[in-house]
């Protein structure tokens, strides 16, 4: 067994706490916490002027993914080191599927990409795009011995992922009994389908066109019909990558009524606006994904949201193409640039930096968007999410001081460039452990491929606790 570690004069923050101990790690969990710990025979490791985190939990992520006629740039392996660098000690990625295949195939598919190259832990939402007798007899299996909890219908990208009205609804009312998440990838296909038609027949096809074709209202209307859904079957739901305001005011006024919705949002869309993708030179293709940058003045939407907690966690939507080969497929028509972008390593850092050091949230609210509340919505907690005896040593050491900017040049994600590049920020991952192994210490990869464990979830709904209307400490 491993030797004892203790992590002494650190600030322990939680969801809900924030005080000066020791944490004294046996094996991968952690053993005992408290004032003064005896030292025994445990390597001391001294974590003086920083925060002690749990592990974040990056709930939206696409590694080794085939997309847009290309596979996205960072793998199982320099995916996963990028979020240990930024403080992600475990992942959630998305399965795809396809239709009349089964769905065990597209899972092992998944193990094969993962398995031997994930240096953190790591689980699978997977993609329902058709639902049959045949998809419907083999969900238990899924949710029961896959320990994959989440079903991600997407209601966009026509005629490559997207899914109807009925396959929707048919995967709310299955997930209802089965005791899965139901997540959406909420824009109006169609309408974008029209939209983009027409750009084109007018001879619009510069980037910016890819954010002018996909309008805030057809993520409100998704959203908005999504949740009328989840109501009428009376499910749950979980919006990914929430962009604006239309679709924040659709998810408020469902959980105001008591519908059972959750929303995500992402890093991008609180730093960065629509105004990155008229850069000229092609530049703007670094910023296509979907749904696209807004105007400014939805940050300011997003933020508040998170503060109020009518959106819940962040995911980073990493989904990663070089600018130089990859995104470079849409010049002269931004329909085939490939949609995604790296977001895995900053995620938690200027959630950090523009969330808590500009006084937007609180250092624990912060905690429950990164690791509590997803660990909880997703059946990990309190496993993963926390920082409580019995719990797994996924542990983050964190200097709120350290200033950096961030860049293509410093990151260790394999794509290159860097979304944020020139950003100032403060505050910085300095150690990170998976499970009471250093994955990364002072700044430098002491991590192993294949060291990152399949986590087998819990069904939705197991955390009794998770109430609709639960206030977040602030
Ligand atoms: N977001 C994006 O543009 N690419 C990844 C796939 C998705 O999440 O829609
Ligand atoms: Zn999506
Ligand atoms: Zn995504």
């Amino acid at each position: 067994m491993a030797r004892k570690k203790l992590i002494k004069n650190g600030v322990i923050v939680t969801a809900s706490d924030r005080y000066e101990a020791d944490i004294l790690i046996e094996g991968e969990t952690i053993s005992a916490i408290g004032h003064n710990l005896p030292d025994g025979d445990a390597e001391v490791i001294d974590a003086k002027g920083c925060y002690v985190f749990p592990g974040a939990i990056d709930p939206h992520t696409h590694l080794d993914m085939p997309f847009g006629g290309t596979v996205t740039k960072d793998d199982f392996e320099s995916g996963t080191m990028a979020a240990a660098f930024g403080g992600t000690t475990s992942i959630i990625d998305f399965c795809l599927t396809e239709k009349g295949k089964p769905l065990k195939d597209a899972i092992q598919t998944w193990h094969n990409k993962s398995k031997d190259k994930s240096v953190i832990d790591y689980s699978f939402h997977l993609m329902i795009g058709e639902i049959n007798e045949r998809v419907l007899s083999e969900l238990p299996a899924v949710i029961q011995e896959e320990g994959i909890s989440s079903l991600k219908v997407f209601m966009a990208y026509k005629n490559v992922f997207q899914a109807d009205d009925e396959t929707l609804f048919r995967t709310l009312i299955a997930a209802k009994d089965l005791g899965a998440l139901v997540m959406v990838h909420a824009e109006n296909g169609d309408v974008i389908d029209y939209l983009t038609k027409e750009a084109l027949k007018n001879g619009n096809t510069d980037p910016v066109y890819h954010a002018l074709t996909r309008p805030p209202e057809v993520e409100g209307e998704a959203t908005g019909r999504a949740a009328q859904l989840t109501s009428l079957a009376k499910s749950q739901l979980y919006v990914v990558h929430v962009s604006c305001a239309e679709a924040v005011e659709k998810i408020a006024e469902a959980r105001n009524k008591g519908v059972d919705i959750w929303g995500e949002t992402c890093p991008q869309y609180l730093a960065l606006d629509q105004s990155h993708l008229e850069l000229p030179d092609f530049e703007g293709a670094k910023y296509v994904w979907s749904p696209p940058l807004r105007e400014k003045w939805h940050q300011e939407v997003l933020w508040n949201a998170l503060k109020s907690g009518q959106l819940q966690t962040l995911g980073s939507d990493q989904c990663s193409f070089d600018f130089n080969g990859q995104k470079s497929l849409g010049k002269g028509d931004f329909t085939k640039i490939p949609n995604g972008g790296p977001m895995i390593e900053d995620r938690v850092s200027i959630l950090f930096s523009e969330g808590v050091m500009k006084g937007r949230i609180t250092i624990n609210q912060f905690v429950d968007i990164v690791s509590t509340r997803v660990a909880k919505l997703f059946g990990m907690f309190p496993k993963k999410g926390t920082i409580s005896v019995g719990a797994d040593a996924d542990l983050v050491l964190f200097d709120p001081n350290k200033e950096r900017i961030l860049s293509a040049a410093t990151h260790h994600m394999a794509v290159d460039y860097n979304a944020f590049e020139g950003m100032k920020i403060t505050g910085e991952p300095v150690s990170v452990m998976v499970r009471g192994e250093f994955v990364v210490r002072d700044r430098q990869f002491v991590g192993k491929a294949g060291s990152g464990q399949y986590i087998k979830r819990e069904k939705y709904g197991t955390m009794k606790k998770l109430k609709q209307n639960e206030t977040q400490p602030i």
